[in-house]
């Protein structure tokens, strides 16, 4: 059982939900800080690269710099894929607001999936102590994220949480404030962006950049969810065969494979922390039913397929882009 360190929480000056497509910081008694695209742009040459921009000013530049600019995920699949990257992005994220503490180096606490491995918890720890923080301790994101749903963990009772980030899908089974069961399936929706990207690559010869791999995301998802899958999606790209920019339109249903796919690992894994959740706590999720965060979860499209596949009653957070960031808010405000 994952248990929160009691004690830690109330310390730390500043909680971070350091995630694969959003970073929020989180200040004690200030709310929100930060909330900006997790992304940095740095200029190769000299002896180390320089961050040119990050966050926001990062993702404008996206799709859209040449060498020597590159632009930096810091995360791939909720863990730190580079290092230098993460740091800068943290420093960058708490320097507006490092007059507000007090002498000496603030303490933070730090969102990680579940199942990071320790290689991936020292990697992030070692990140946020480069950038500036003292003492950085870990907690496991379901769990903030439950914390920020505003569901009972401290109650003995079981209680699902489902958080559908844009690198992880984490699946945890809470009660009397620990993780009982988890799952994570690495790769969540950021992973449809890529293979609605190499799909259109494949079989229509037209390349499109993130940004409208994002767009198109999102507006599928809605389409989906009504029921319009019938209607045809206008893309604005790069025509392969011609080598010039164009417009075509794609069936909505033409995607949903895509979407299929990425949903029926979700509810593999929702199945099976259920089949090994302890038969009292499975009554709990029986009669409570599922709560859906995280960005993902924006779409009700997944809610709706995870109530029809368990049978179980499925609810989306009120705010689930900001549940990790809320539950952290209430820890460390205590
Ligand atoms: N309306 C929507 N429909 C579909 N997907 C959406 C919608 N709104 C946001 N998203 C997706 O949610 C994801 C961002 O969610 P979130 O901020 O919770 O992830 P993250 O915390 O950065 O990732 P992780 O926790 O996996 O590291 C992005 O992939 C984004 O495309």
């Amino acid at each position: 059982m994952f248990h929160i360190q009691r004690g830690v929480a109330p310390r730390a000056d500043l909680a971070i939900d350091l995630g694969t497509a959003n970073t929020l910081v989180v200040g004690r008694g200030a709310g929100i800080i930060f909330n900006e695209p997790t992304l940095c742009c740095f200029r190769a040459g000299g002896q180390a690269p320089e961050l040119v921009a990050a966050g926001r000013q990062a993702q404008d530049l996206s799709g859209r710099v040449a060498k020597p600019l590159r632009i930096v995920r810091p995360l791939k699949n909720g863990v730190l894929s580079d290092m230098t990257a993460a740091s800068a992005l943290i420093r960058y994220a708490v320097r507006r607001h490092r007059s507000g503490w007090r002498l000496g180096r603030p303490r933070a606490l730090i969102g990680v999936p579940a199942d990071a491995t320790q290689a991936e918890r020292s990697a992030l720890e070692a990140a946020a102590r480069d950038a500036g923080l003292a003492e950085p301790r870990l907690v496991a994101e379901p769990f903030v994220s439950a914390v920020g749903a505003g569901l009972p963990v401290d109650a003995p009772r079981g209680t699902m949480i489902v958080d559908c980030g844009a690198g992880t899908t984490e699946v945890a089974v809470i009660s009397l404030g620990g993780i009982c069961v988890s799952r994570s399936v690495r790769g969540g929706s950021d992973g449809l962006d890529q293979a609605i990207v190499d799909h259109l690559h494949l079989k229509h010869r037209f390349d499109i950049g993130p940004a409208t791999a994002e767009r198109l995301k999102r507006e599928l998802s809605s389409l989906l969810e009504t029921g319009e899958a019938d209607r045809m999606v206008p893309v604005c790209g790069l025509d392969m065969a011609e080598g010039l920019p164009s417009t075509i339109s794609v069936p909505a249903a033409e995607l949903m494979r895509i979407w299929n796919r990425y949903i029926e690992s979700i509810v593999s894994a929702v199945r099976d922390a259920l089949s090994r959740t302890p038969p009292g706590l499975a009554e709990d999720i029986h009669e409570d039913g599922i709560t859906l965060t995280g960005g993902a979860a924006m779409t009700g499209l997944l809610a709706r397929r995870i109530a029809e596949e368990t049978g179980l009653p499925t609810h989306v957070a009120e705010t689930p882009l900001d549940s990790v960031a809320a539950g952290l808010a209430r820890m460390i405000d205590g």
